[in-house]
């Protein structure tokens, strides 16, 4: 699939009244001639593991509540640059995902895909819906357009009740894209589904071929300790979702992290990363102590998505709009 799927957008208006102005959008850059390449190419590198930081990233939207194509070119500048971040999980929990309609998905992830091109190192797509046919839809255009891997979060509103319906329904969308590496987005808080990971894995490679590893977005360290003591060969990789605990989750093995504040904060995680390998203890604490602290105040405040958009192009310049109704602009909050 080439870029032809993808409309250009309004370019941004003002951002919203407590950040500051707008950095105008970059010129649009040429279309190119050529299609993405697939996956699985002659041409392609072998697939790096993931590690690291992954940054969740942030859907741009116009004032008018419309996706803002144009300044995610600059934002990839800016987490390779100014964060250090080399990877992106877009359309996930931060990015509005299941707030998006298909089509706006599908230009966001072509988006990512055309800008990241040389750039980044892995752009994960996120194709979890409420429904198998959106998700086999999305995960199909995943691997047109060569994403280096899927990721599918549990349907919510009708629930799995148990680890092999679970598995039934994730099987469904990785075999759509049977080239495309794939993780489950283990997000309990947000999904309700509790259904614990450990016991997930068990035999999943046989069910899912492709399976590469989890998203693993709670605060259960027993199951994500014994997800990693399971993985002896480390074939599968576990990236952690909660960015103010991350420290406990690497001491328990966790091969990176996937979160929205790695979007700000990522230059300073990378040097919390940096200090646990060399190994200096004291100085990683120190650094998730920093981002515990910036955490609990905001959080105390009501911290979320809104609140990482207005923060991020606060911090950023980079003009994030408001977020899609549920969420309303914390921008604009009293
Ligand atoms: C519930 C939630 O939004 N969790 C975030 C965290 O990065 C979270 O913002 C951070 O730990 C602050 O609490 C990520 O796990 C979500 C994420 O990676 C995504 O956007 O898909």
């Amino acid at each position: 699939m080439g870029r032809a799927g993808c409309t250009g957008l309004a370019v941004p208006g003002s951002a919203a009244a407590a950040v500051p102005a707008p950095v105008p959008a970059p010129a649009r850059l040429a279309v190119p001639t050529a299609p993405l390449e697939p996956r699985g190419s002659s041409s392609m590198t072998p697939r790096k593991k993931l590690k690291g930081l992954v940054a969740a990233t942030i859907t741009p939207m116009t004032p008018d509540g419309k996706i803002n194509l144009p300044v995610i070119g600059q934002y990839v500048d800016y987490l390779v640059n100014e964060q250090n971040v080399k990877n992106v999980f877009v359309n996930g929990t931060t990015g509005e995902g299941l707030s998006l309609s298909i089509q706006e998905r599908k230009q966001l992830a072509e988006e990512w895909m055309y800008q990241g091109k040389d750039k980044l190192d892995h752009v994960i797509i996120h194709v979890g819906a409420l429904n198998l046919p959106e998700c086999q839809e999305l995960a199909r255009h995943a691997a047109a357009i060569g994403a280096g891997g899927i990721a599918v979060i549990a349907p919510f509103f009708f629930k799995p009740t148990n680890k092999d319906e679970l598995v039934a329904f994730l099987q469904k969308v990785a075999s759509e894209a049977p080239e495309v590496p794939f993780y489950y987005y283990h997000i309990p808080p947000l999904t309700g589904v509790k259904i614990r990971v450990e016991e997930l894995l068990d035999g999943i490679k046989a069910q899912i071929p492709t399976f590469q590893g989890v998203k693993f977005s709670d605060t259960d360290l027993l199951d994500l300790a014994q997800c990693i003591n399971k993985n002896k060969t480390g074939e599968f990789e576990f990236l952690y979702g909660v960015d103010e605990q991350l420290l406990g989750a690497l001491a328990v093995g966790a091969n990176g992290a996937v979160g929205s504040t790695y979007n700000y904060l990522g230059r300073q995680t990378n040097l919390m990363l940096q200090a646990f390998a060399k190994p200096d203890f004291a100085l990683a604490q120190q650094y998730q102590f920093l981002t515990g602290e910036f955490l609990n105040f905001v959080i105390k405040l009501g911290f979320g998505v809104a609140q990482t958009k207005a923060v991020m192009t606060f911090v950023s310049g980079i003009p994030m709009g408001p977020p899609r109704l549920p969420l309303v602009d914390a921008s604009r909050q009293k």
